[in-house]
């Protein structure tokens, strides 16, 4: 059996029901299998797979709070700091009642390398809770992220261990986290990122993932001879990264014709009105179907589907296995021509391996979405010379970094034969980083 394979299935009896980290450890090791394969007796000596797969600490806690009827609940909590090789841990903190100890190790794992593809100086860690903000009063989310900062203040810090949000997770529940972190600790520093812009936070961050992963796209589909101009571009979700894809998609000439969210999709050939959207999903903290009863143009479908669409670019912007198999053949039955991952994780591995095969352009997550995570790493290099820099100065700075990331795929891509397989050009790329820096520091 070999290096990569035995560690996968040594890790898998291990943590047996972490069924999201499994799919995330074979697509990353199987890709890099050709580079452990060069330097398998030191990559062996050194134990470097099993030292990456194992995270450097995981920390999981009660989180008691009392709702509104005076009930106490308790959620449990998580942090798992996976990787500081490149830097303090970074990666965001997501809230919904899907959240296990799999989902954290899956989305901590991606980070190291997404992290490591941005050149910033960030390590990788993922956290979160089985905690729904959704349908809690801003008093029961308060006193949630109160009691999660309690225990959780103690393992992090500006140079530690750096959270930011991600799904459920917004400029709300960051506010309400920082403040309760200055209050125990007596320290405004940059220990969250993503903050509020009159207390530390960057222009361009809420708008970094969406903006990023249309620079990344417009990127690949440049080096392949297309364009986004006047294309059409099926989207899921309608949060954060779904929002501000669907805002820079229209800029740049598409017309964009979808969004979702967990109940259903909507179908807007028109193109979406991404003023009505946002009033729906940020004011009112509605649902996608309200957008086709207040818009003539618009169909609503209950359920999933929203892969059906005939469009020439698809950007799963919602959550993982968003995007199976059946949904890749219809994708490519109804001539989408490249995919660009805006979530973590969207797609299943069979369909990501038929995409490929059919030789649809296909950005992995790690590289299309690490805008938002680029941006918070300029947010803590603000924070660190406390200085605030212009929306043009940040956005020049993400797009510089979303196209060298795009470099870095390609080529490695081309070195190792396998070129426009920007799967394996992300993860060898990342990979090489991370291993290089743990190699330099010894065994830690
Ligand atoms: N916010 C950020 O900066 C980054 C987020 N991501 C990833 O992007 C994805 C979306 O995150 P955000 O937009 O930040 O979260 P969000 O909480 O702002 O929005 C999530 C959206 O996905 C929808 N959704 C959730 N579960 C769904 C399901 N089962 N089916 C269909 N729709 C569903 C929700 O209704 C919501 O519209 C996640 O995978 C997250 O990990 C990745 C990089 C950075
Ligand atoms: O901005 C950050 O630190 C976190 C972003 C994130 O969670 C992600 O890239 O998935």
């Amino acid at each position: 059996m070999s290096y990569v394979d035995e560690v996968i299935s040594r890790t898998i009896k291990e943590n047996p029901s972490e069924v999201e980290f499994h799919q995330t450890l074979n697509e990353v090791l199987k890709s890099i299998e050709v580079v452990v394969d060069e330097n398998e007796d030191a990559y062996r000596r050194n134990a470097v797979l099993e030292r990456l797969v194992n995270p450097e600490r995981q920390i999981k806690f009660r989180v008691p709070w009392v709702d509104d009827e005076g009930q106490v609940q308790v959620n449990t909590g998580y942090r798992v700091q996976f990787n500081s090789a490149l830097g303090p841990y970074k990666g965001g903190l997501r809230f919904h009642p899907s959240v296990n100890i799999g989902i954290i190790k899956f989305l901590g794992f991606e980070q190291i390398f997404k992290n490591a593809l941005t050149r910033l100086p960030i390590g990788g860690g993922k956290g979160g809770s089985d905690f729904d903000p959704k349908g809690k009063s801003d008093r029961e989310v308060m006193a949630f992220c109160q009691s999660f900062m309690t225990e959780v203040y103690r393992h992090i810090g500006d140079t530690q261990d750096v959270p930011a949000g991600d799904i459920g997770v917004g400029a709300r529940e960051i506010g309400f986290l920082f403040g309760e972190y200055k209050r125990i600790t007596k320290r405004f520093e940059g220990v969250l990122t993503g903050k509020g812009l009159s207390f530390g936070g960057s222009l361009a961050r809420t708008e970094a993932t969406g903006y990023g992963l249309l620079y990344l796209t417009n990127e690949m589909l440049k080096a392949n001879g297309q364009s986004l101009d006047g294309k059409t571009l099926s989207v899921s979700g309608s949060g954060n990264v779904a929002t501000f894809a669907i805002q820079k998609a229209q800029e740049l000439g598409a017309n964009v014709v979808s969004a979702s969210d967990s109940s259903g999709w909507i179908y807007d050939p028109e193109g979406i009105d991404l003023k009505l959207l946002r009033e729906i999903k940020e004011i009112r903290r509605g649902r996608v179907k309200e957008y086709a009863e207040e818009r003539k143009s618009a169909e609503y479908h209950e359920g999933t589907g929203v892969w059906s669409i005939k469009a020439d670019v698809a950007l799963p912007c919602a959550t993982q296995n968003e995007l199976n198999l059946d949904d890749a053949k219809a994708l490519v039955d109804n001539g989408v021509f490249a995919v660009a991952e805006g979530a973590n994780m969207p797609t299943t591995l069979d369909a990501t391996n038929y995409l490929l095969d059919n030789n649809i352009l296909f950005a992995p997550a790690k590289a299309a979405n690490a805008g938002g995570v680029a941006v918070s790493a300029l947010e803590m290099s603000q924070n660190a010379e406390k200085l605030h820099w212009s929306f043009e100065e940040v956005d020049n700075l993400l797009k510089r970094t979303m196209v060298n990331i795009f470099s870095d795929l390609d080529s490695t891509s081309k070195q190792y034969d396998a070129e426009g397989n920007y799967v394996l050009g992300a993860n060898i790329t990342g990979f090489k980083r991370v291993v290089d820096a743990m190699n330099a520091q010894g065994i830690v």
